[in-house]
């Protein structure tokens, strides 16, 4: 069973007239809660990564656009409206990558575009910004089941980056069987590579799983190969921010390095996300916008200067894997594989 103390961290979580975020930038040191009452903090905390993991920024953001609706103080309609467009394209420019984020937006567009009055239009958006939380919720918990489906007792599991309950509403995706597996008394094993430069993995999966009691094996991004070979690694599982039409997958950058190692010791990488981080209007990974961060992310640890402050860095924050080189896709819907195209036509036609 789940440790008994274990409770799952929320990362966002609405408060009538503000949203409180758990601080990532400062896990695992310190444990603190933020209050975003404005779209402008909301903003601030998408970009700086104090909240992250495409789901978690789609809910943040959608949270940030209610709570614009809610301050607005238009005289008609057709200002709101106005006002609503301002905001939008405001949250989205926080961050290029995870689609998620351009999802939410959009919905609530889309939700307040029948209103007919001011008072209905504010309503109704922050409804739907509670019901996006809910159903990632509920997403989570079917992508760990199918991704569950894939493991047995004893397997060990590589996974880079947080795509765990503190980047989504709760069990997060990739790391969603480990804690469904805990919860069976099914024993895996997680390798979390730390991910630079932001260490993600070695910062926030660690803590969540270690938490949980689930058994987890930090290594550094370079230790995978090594790994996968001397601990006989079974398999790999990481999230998503976007994924284009064919199944080609931007995740965090040193993704794609895994995926590589999977074909070289054919195991299998699968990649769990739901169906809010495709993106069906691009063909191919190409198109993805990878999101290039500040160099003193790779130049200082801590604030620590580990390189000479005037080296050129150069710090994409994402990277596409190919589909070919992945086993499977593992959504709220079930697996897919191997015909992506069609597949994702399919899981968009209905
Ligand atoms: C379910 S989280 C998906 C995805 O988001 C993370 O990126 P970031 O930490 O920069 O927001 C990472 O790529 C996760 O795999």
């Amino acid at each position: 069973m789940l440790n008994e103390n274990f409770v799952i961290p929320r990362s966002v979580i609405w408060k009538e007239d503000y949203v409180s975020l758990l601080n990532q930038q400062k896990i695992p040191q310190v444990t603190e809660y933020l209050e975003l009452r404005n779209i402008e903090d909301v903003w601030e905390a998408i970009q700086s990564l104090k909240v992250r993991g495409a789901p978690a920024i789609g809910i943040t953001a959608a949270y940030g656009l209610a709570l614009a609706a809610l301050q607005d103080q238009s005289k008609s309609l057709q200002e709101f409206h106005q006002n609503l467009q301002k905001s939008h394209d405001y949250l989205a420019s926080s961050r290029p990558t995870a689609v998620n984020l351009f999802w939410a937006l959009d919905r609530l567009m889309k939700s307040v575009s029948n209103a007919q009055t001011i008072d209905e239009a504010k309503s109704t958006i922050l409804k739907e910004a509670i019901l996006i939380e809910k159903e990632d919720e509920q997403v989570c918990q079917l992508i760990g089941e199918h991704a569950l489906s894939l493991f047995k007792d004893g397997d060990r599991i590589m996974t880079i980056c947080n795509a765990g309950s503190i980047a989504t509403a709760k069990y997060g995706t990739a790391l969603a069987p480990f804690y469904l597996a805990k919860e069976k008394n099914i024993n895996l094993s997680v390798y979390a590579c730390e991910t630079r430069p932001v260490l993600q993995g070695a910062r926030l999966t660690t803590w969540e799983l270690m938490q949980a009691g689930v058994d987890v094996t930090l290594i550094t991004d370079n230790m995978a190969a090594h790994t996968i070979k001397s601990k006989d690694i079974t398999a790999i599982i990481v999230g998503a921010d976007r994924i284009a039409a064919n199944g080609d997958t931007a995740n965090k950058i040193g993704t794609f390095n895994l995926a590589l190692l999977a074909k070289s010791f054919n195991i299998p990488f699968y990649v769990a996300a739901p169906l809010s981080t495709f993106d069906p209007s691009i063909t191919d990974g190409d198109q993805i916008p990878i999101e290039e961060r500040n160099p003193e992310e790779v130049t200082q640890i801590n604030g620590i200067q580990v390189a000479p402050k005037d080296v050129k860095v150069f710090n994409p924050a994402f990277d596409v894997t190919p589909n070919e080189l992945i086993a499977g896709i593992i959504t709220e819907k079930g697996m897919i594989t191997g015909e992506y195209k069609e597949e994702i036509k399919k899981l968009f036609s209905n």
